[in-house]
């Protein structure tokens, strides 16, 4: 049994003459928060359409929970929630409403809608019209309905686009809550990786079709190595004779040395020669780079 709710094998996907996704091998772990990263254009829209066979992938390049999509397409897409682009919402219907019309399509009893409604934190406003909702309860009415057939992946495109920070933050608890404690595998996109980084438990990168990062949100962080940023006076003279010392220069500017951090030891080492040799260090203290940096580090050499 694969341990893997989306797989895919060096897919690749055209429009026309134009490569839109290469080469992409994703490994979404069952019962992760898979955050799906990559700017504007990257192909993430097209490879969840593909992961839906909205769009039809060569043969043998996706597998959901270990099957291969085209040959098992109703068998694996029963097993799959989704919300891409604009939620389908009947406005002049009330949340309720919307829920149960779902309900009766799937041939689904209709306690499940209250139960959607919950799940959502939606039941209070459950008897509004759906028209009149914000769009942080639209989204979530929208992953509500993605959720009446209880399926074990989610896939959500952007589902905090447009959202105030308030919106944000429901949809980020609903996403925990639903990997926490209802079982769920998600894959969320996003072109801003400060809004799953809370949320994700791996991370996959894209840009221009190309994955250049995978794997879980701890290694990424392990790519943004710490630095040690020492306010020091005569920064010259002191750059130079910690080279001398045998200390790497990462970075000097007018006020302050940035050298790898090490450990907490050695940063007090450092600070203690240079005391000891004349220099007044005014601050010492060490620096990651944020993921933000870095995410536009990876993306920007592609
Ligand atoms: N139906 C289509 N026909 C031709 N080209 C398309 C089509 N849909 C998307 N594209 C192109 O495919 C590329 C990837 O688009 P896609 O929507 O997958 O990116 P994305 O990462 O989701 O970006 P965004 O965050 O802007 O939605 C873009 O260059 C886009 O113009």
């Amino acid at each position: 049994m694969s341990n893997f709710a989306i797989e895919t094998v060096g897919l690749n996907f055209n429009f026309g003459n134009q490569t839109i996704v290469k080469d992409l091998s994703l490994q979404v772990p069952k019962g992760s928060i898979y955050g799906f990263l990559g700017p504007n254009g990257a192909g993430k829209t097209t490879t969840i359409k593909i992961l839906l066979n909205l769009l039809q992938s060569p043969p043998d390049q996706v597998f959901l929970f270990g099957k291969e999509i085209n040959r098992n397409r109703i068998a694996t897409l029963k097993r799959v929630g989704a919300l891409v682009e604009q939620p389908a919402i009947y406005g002049h219907l009330t949340g309720k409403e919307n829920l149960i019309n779902r309900c009766i399509l799937l041939g689904i009893k209709k306690s499940k809608a209250y139960e959607m409604l919950a799940l959502v934190s939606l039941t209070e406003a459950a008897n509004k019209k759906s028209a009149k909702y914000s769009l942080g309860m639209k989204q979530r009415l929208g992953i509500a309905l993605a959720l009446v057939s209880d399926p074990e992946l989610l896939l959500l495109d952007e589902p905090t686009n447009g959202l105030d920070p308030n919106g944000i933050i429901e949809v980020r608890n609903l996403m925990i809550d639903l990997a926490t404690n209802h079982n769920k595998t998600i894959l969320v996109s996003s072109h801003l990786l400060a809004e799953i980084e809370r949320t994700a438990t791996h991370v996959g990168i894209i840009n221009k079709g190309q994955l250049l990062f995978q794997g879980t949100i701890d290694e990424l962080h392990l790519l943004s190595k710490p630095m040690l940023e020492i306010d020091v006076d005569k920064t010259g003279e002191a750059a130079a004779f910690l080279r001398q010392s045998g200390y790497e220069i990462t970075d000097q500017t007018a006020k302050k040395i940035i050298i790898p951090f090490v450990s907490t030891k050695v940063s007090g080492m450092v600070n203690t020669l240079l005391i000891q040799n004349g220099f007044t260090v005014s601050s010492l203290y060490q620096q990651r780079k944020d993921l933000e940096n870095l995410f536009l580090d990876i993306t920007k050499n592609n």
